[in-house]
């Protein structure tokens, strides 16, 4: 099997619905659109530091004029470096023909990338290499102006290789065999077919074949070929596309399970996977942002016209709770309130963990992503202290001393921040290959913060494989010589590989999978292993809406905590001090925080599509038989 390319990735697209001096005179600059997509791109850099591209259409040109381009960068800051690109070709224009500032008609025609219609997409390469071809936006060129499609998404199929096959039963030759190709050539194939048909029907009305052409824009069906192109896509998308004429849309999946954003007004439409992104780079209100239905597409014709399409049946809502948790920026009003109230739904047991001993307590935080549900734990524990405050106060009465009640209202909860990263990255989406020695390094600690009679709690927003934890943070932290540490996770245990666009794939890299099979060993019940690989390989041939989840099996003997304690002396490194606890959030807890996203399948192993189960027992197939391959 080829490489499959992870897309834990980011987009942005605008449609400028006015002609370019509209925006000359009114923002004073024709590049408005450009100024904006670099804007959009950098505020999505959390979603992929690794690549970027950005694609545009300018409508209306005439044959020999160069109508489409494309820059893409792999390099290390690659948003600056397309944007150095674009700025330097619109700059030698502008420099050999200073005219063309005045006249836009002839900046137009004789600038790169200055179109209407723009795609950019960022992208993290988790998984095998990080090469120049991988990074998006994709290109299909023709000769025929409508039939050329530029193809971005934050996205991932978990059955890539049964729609490569498809490709082949219509008697294609893909080039290769990964996702993004073969979901493109999807489209490209009806995207031909709807364009060759429509050319025959307008040619039988009597139309010349260069008049044949204006037509074929106005009338192709881009709801239709999406319908026929996605019919059996299974997996987690937010698809956007361009079409040469101008044409332009986003595809988001029936679950849910990517974000989209859009907003529109009579000067632009935009989308993109964050809403912050567009409140901020366009200046417009929460409320005026809306998110796209799961299962359908928002059309923008070359007219300018914008429709909503439903293109796929929508499934039961599943959106992906771990982009609340970790993978977005985290300015969204919402995320920020849900984050939050991560952090403070596990406070009790926190207090439990710590007897309730709040003044030889530490709270703080694993950098960046857990900084806002450190808030929440942090001010839970103000509200409790100031609970406890009301009651001494009213149980010492009128009689009671100044020196008392100072005593009394000055607890407060101790934060300090102890953790330091150095490195601006985010090491969890960052390769496997690189990741154990980057993780070792990317940690420091402030000292002199924390007593040998301390507990020091600290929270992080996920623990997914421990290296984290293992390779960095507790040998540390135990360098301060508290008493306990207690190491809160405001996302519940990660149990189950996703295979939607979050980089969790293989079971064994799971630190929760490992704690469950030394649970097994412990209890001398490992021969379960094999009877769930037994039953896996039984559903082999199902059709994947028969498939069930086996691997559930691996977990049911076992509580959240048998699980939460094996993984913390798996996680210990030897010869640690401190004693180490480990507290994970409830997936209850996590549903009364992130209300709206419920997809939940990397802790509680319900996949949203039917694809998910196929993939799961995959998954323990592989590690069964020691196999490093992609589930997927
Ligand atoms: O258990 P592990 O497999 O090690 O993964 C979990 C860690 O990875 C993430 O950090 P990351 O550095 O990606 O991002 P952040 O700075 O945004 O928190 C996350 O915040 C956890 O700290």
């Amino acid at each position: 099997m080829s490489d499959a390319i992870k897309h834990e990735c980011g987009i942005a697209l605008v449609r400028l619905l006015k002609p370019l001096e509209y925006y000359k005179e009114k923002y004073g600059s024709a590049f408005y659109g450009i100024n904006k997509m670099y804007l959009m791109m950098e505020k999505q850099h959390n979603r992929g530091q690794d690549g970027a591209g950005f694609a545009s259409i300018k409508i209306d040109m005439k044959p020999g004029e160069r109508y489409m381009s494309r820059v893409r960068s792999n390099q290390q800051t690659p948003i600056q470096d397309i944007f150095n690109q674009i700025n330097s070709r619109i700059n030698n224009t502008l420099t050999e023909n200073p005219d063309y500032q005045d006249d836009i008609s002839k900046l137009k025609r004789h600038t790169p990338y200055l179109g209407e219609v723009m795609l950019g997409h960022v992208r993290y390469g988790t998984f095998g290499k990080n090469s120049i071809e991988s990074v998006h936006p994709f290109l299909r060129q023709n000769n025929w102006m409508h039939r050329n499609l530029i193809v971005a998404g934050n996205f991932n199929m978990t059955n890539v290789n049964e729609l490569f096959d498809n490709l082949i039963q219509l008697g294609q030759h893909p080039k290769e065999k990964a996702d993004t190709i073969t979901v493109m050539e999807k489209i490209g194939h009806f995207l031909d077919d709807a364009v060759a048909k429509l050319y025959k029907e307008i040619k039988k009305e009597g139309y010349s074949k260069l008049e044949a052409s204006p037509l074929i824009a106005e009338r192709l069906n881009v709801a239709k070929i999406l319908k026929r192109a996605a019919k059996n896509w299974d997996g987690g998308y937010a698809m956007a596309g361009l079409l040469g004429h101008g044409d332009a849309f986003v595809l988001r999946d029936p679950a849910g399970i990517r974000p989209a954003y859009y907003y529109k007004d009579d000067e632009i439409v935009v989308i993109a996977s964050e809403r912050p992104v567009i409140q901020t780079v366009f200046n417009v209100e929460f409320e005026d942002i809306h998110e796209l239905d799961p299962g359908k597409a928002i059309i923008i014709k070359k007219d300018g016209s914008v429709s909503f399409k439903r293109i796929l049946k929508p499934l039961e809502r599943k959106a992906c709770s771990f982009e609340r948790i970790y993978f977005s920026r985290g300015s969204d009003a919402e995320i920020y309130e849900e984050r939050k109230k991560l952090g403070r739904l596990l406070l009790p047991k926190i207090l439990e963990s710590v007897n309730d001993d709040l003044d030889n307590t530490v709270f703080s935080y694993i950098p960046n992503t857990a900084e806002t549900s450190f808030f929440g734990m942090v001010k839970q524990a103000q509200n409790y202290l100031n609970k406890r405050k009301e009651e001494l106060i009213l149980k010492e009465g009128s009689k009671i001393t100044k020196e008392r009640l100072h005593e009394i209202i000055s607890a407060r909860p101790r934060i300090e921040k102890i953790a330091i990263k150095d490195a601006k990255l985010r090491t969890f989406i960052t390769e496997d290959s690189s990741r154990d020695d980057l993780v070792a390094h990317v940690y420091d600690i402030t000292y002199g913060s924390v007593k040998p009679t301390d507990n020091l709690v600290i929270i992080d927003d996920s623990i997914v494989r421990g290296t984290t934890l293992k390779k960095s943070i507790l040998r540390i932290l135990d360098r301060l010589h508290p008493k306990k540490i207690v190491v809160v996770s405001s996302a519940p245990q990660i149990r189950y590989p996703d295979c939607y666009g979050i980089d969790m794939a293989r079971l064994e890299d799971l630190v929760a999978f490992r704690a469950a099979l030394e649970l097994h060993k412990d209890r001398n019940t490992y021969h379960i292993v094999e009877d769930v690989y037994k039953e896996c390989q039984g559903q082999i041939d199902y059709k994947d809406i028969d498939v069930v989840n086996v691997v559930k099996k691996i977990y049911d003997p076992f509580t959240d905590e048998e699980i939460s304690d094996k993984i913390a002396s798996l996680l210990s490194p030897e010869g640690i001090n401190a004693e180490v606890e480990i507290i994970y959030q409830s997936v209850d807890n996590l549903h009364k925080a992130c209300p709206k996203n419920l997809g939940d399948w990397y802790f509680t192993g319900d996949y949203p599509t039917p694809g998910g189960n196929r993939v799961v027992n995959r998954a323990f197939i592989n590690f069964y038989e020691g196999n490093k391959e992609r589930a997927y």
